[in-house]
């Protein structure tokens, strides 16, 4: 694995039309932790990934991998592995062979394809068709893919999708685990009480401006979940 790469997001901005999707988006994402990147629908959580990639040009402000905008890193795939939705997998290839194609592309060795599949535990389903993979099984291999670089950074939109309880479990330990390994884990959902259980920290936006940043442990206690905390923070709260 590459050296450990903070990511750094400063007054980022971003309109479509009359919509401010993302206003003046100031937070840090450092290496070493999970990080939950909250928010409801139409938040701009998928806005601000988009532009942390180079998907989307800001109108204003930076997003910064490791010092770098994504566009200058030498070596993205080996930088930062990303699912940013639900990929079209060849039906009628099997997951193995999906990512054979894709370490071929990124030029990783052969091996870390097997390290892939052992990794997100589907190495059992490795050679039927991903056509046939259940939603979790293609969770899964989404983030086979986005490993096989061995990358410093990940960055995940909804990767609880499709997971039931057990997956959920297991992705934490799996999430916790590339953390511990120095890598910088950030992970959207909308979904606060599922995501509340993989993340050490979380950055919470509400309308397109950062709402509260933080450790979650400074945000929640044993009796009031994330969901309360952020209805108490948008004064929603009864
Ligand atoms: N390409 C686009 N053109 C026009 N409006 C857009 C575009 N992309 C996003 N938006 C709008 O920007 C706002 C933020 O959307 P975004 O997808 O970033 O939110 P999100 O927090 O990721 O939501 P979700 O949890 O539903 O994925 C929404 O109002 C959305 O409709």
């Amino acid at each position: 694995m590459r050296p450990p790469h903070r990511l750094e997001i400063r007054g980022l901005t971003k309109r479509f039309g009359p919509v401010e999707a993302v206003t003046g988006l100031t937070f840090d994402v450092e290496p070493g932790r999970v990080t939950g990147f909250l928010g409801p629908n139409g938040s701009g959580k998928t806005t601000t990934l988009r532009m942390l990639l180079g998907l989307v040009a800001p109108d204003a402000g930076t997003a910064r991998i490791g010092g770098s905008d994504y566009r200058d890193l030498a070596a993205p795939a080996h930088t930062v592995g990303a699912v940013l939705e639900a990929s079209n997998f060849h039906p009628a290839r099997t997951g193995r062979d999906h990512l054979r194609v894709y370490a071929d592309m990124l030029g990783a060795p052969a091996a870390r394809v097997a390290d892939a599949l052992a990794l997100t535990g589907i190495a059992h389903a490795a050679d039927r068709r991903a056509g046939g993979y259940s939603t979790g099984m293609r969770q899964r291999l989404n983030l086979a893919t986005a490993l096989l670089g061995d990358p410093p950074v990940l960055i995940l939109d909804e990767p609880t999708n499709g997971l039931d309880p057990e997956g959920i479990a297991w992705l934490r330990r799996l999430l916790r685990d590339l953390a511990a390994e120095g890598r910088t884990v950030l992970v959207a959902s909308h979904v606060l009480a599922e995501a509340e259980q993989l993340v050490d920290d979380v950055v919470v936006m509400h309308r397109g401006r950062l709402l509260t940043a933080g450790p979650l442990s400074e945000l929640t206690t044993d009796a009031t979940g994330l969901e309360q905390a952020f209805l108490r923070l948008t004064g929603a709260a009864a």
